[in-house]
C-alpha cells in the first residue's frame, strides 16, 4: 500500500469518530484532506465544522459543509487532524504544513483530540521531523539563537512561508524531544513564540494508525 492509500484508510476511518449532529474540529494536511472528502457525504448529518486554517477552510466550503467560527464554539467532542511525528505516549510534532497555532487552538476546544496518521509518523522518541515552531518575525533571530543556548539543534527560519497568521516558522532540526511536556512550556514562554509545534498538553487520546495491515488504533 502507498502512504496515500494509508492515509485515504485512515482519513475514512476517522468519519466513524465523528458524533452526529455535532461540530467537528478539522485539523490541516495531506491526510485530513483525505477525512475532509470522507465527512462530505455526512455534511447533512453534523452541525459543522471548525477549521485550524485556511486551505482546511476552502476544502470543507467546496464540499459544502458548513464552516464555524471558533469564536462562536465553546466545546467540540472531536478533533481529527494528522501529525509528522507521534510518540508511544501520544505526544506529536506538528506544523509541517504551518498551521500549528490554529491547530492548537482548535484542539484546546476540543474533548478528544484523534489523530490520524500513516505508521511512517509513529516514533520512539520526538524530534528526527524538524520541529516547527511560529514566531513574530522580529524575534525570529532571537528565537533561534536562544534555541541553540538552551536545545542545541540547528534552528532556521522556513523560507518563503508566512502564516495564516502573519508569522513565520521557525524549523529547529536535530533535537531529541525526551520530555514533550517540560520542553513545550518552557518554549512556549519566550518573548516572540507564538506556539511549538509539540503538542504535548494536547495530545492525542487516539491515534488511527493507518498500516498495510489496516488501521491500527492506538489509545493513550
Ligand atoms: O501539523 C500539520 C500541519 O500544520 C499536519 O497535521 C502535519 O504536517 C501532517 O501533515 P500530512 O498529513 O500532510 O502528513
Amino acid at each position: 500500500m502507498t502512504q496515500d492509500e494509508l492515509k485515504a484508510l485512515v482519513g475514512q476511518a476517522a468519519v466513524a469518530h465523528v458524533v452526529p449532529g455535532s461540530i467537528v474540529g478539522v485539523g490541516t494536511g495531506s491526510t485530513v484532506n483525505c477525512f475532509i472528502d470522507a465527512l462530505a457525504p455526512l455534511k447533512d448529518q453534523i452541525a459543522g465544522a471548525v477549521s485550524s486554517s485556511v486551505k482546511s477552510t476552502e476544502r470543507l466550503l467546496a464540499l459544502g459543509i458548513k464552516v464555524l467560527d471558533a469564536n462562536e464554539v465553546s466545546s467540540i467532542p472531536v478533533y481529527i487532524d494528522g501529525a509528522d511525528e507521534i510518540d508511544h505516549g501520544g505526544h506529536m510534532i506538528k506544523g509541517g504544513g504551518a498551521a500549528l497555532t490554529r491547530e492548537k487552538i482548535v484542539a484546546d476546544l476540543a474533548e478528544r483530540f484523534i489523530c490520524i496518521a500513516d505508521a511512517s509518523k509513529l516514533v520512539d522518541t520526538l524530534g528526527a521531523f524538524p520541529l516547527p515552531v511560529e514566531v513574530i518575525p522580529m524575534a525570529a533571530t532571537q528565537v533561534i539563537r536562544r534555541f541553540g543556548q538552551a536545545y542545541g539543534g540547528q534552528a532556521q527560519v522556513r523560507a518563503g512561508v508566512t502564516t495564516d497568521n502573519g508569522n513565520v516558522i521557525v524549523d529547529v532540526r536535530g533535537l531529541q524531544i525526551t520530555d514533550p511536556l517540560a520542553m513545550e512550556a518552557e518554549v512556549s514562554q519566550w518573548p516572540g513564540v507564538v506556539t511549538v509545534g509539540i503538542f504535548a498538553r494536547h495530545k492525542a487520546k487516539v491515534c488511527l494508525l493507518g498500516t498495510p495491515e489496516g488501521v491500527r488504533t492506538l489509545t493513550f
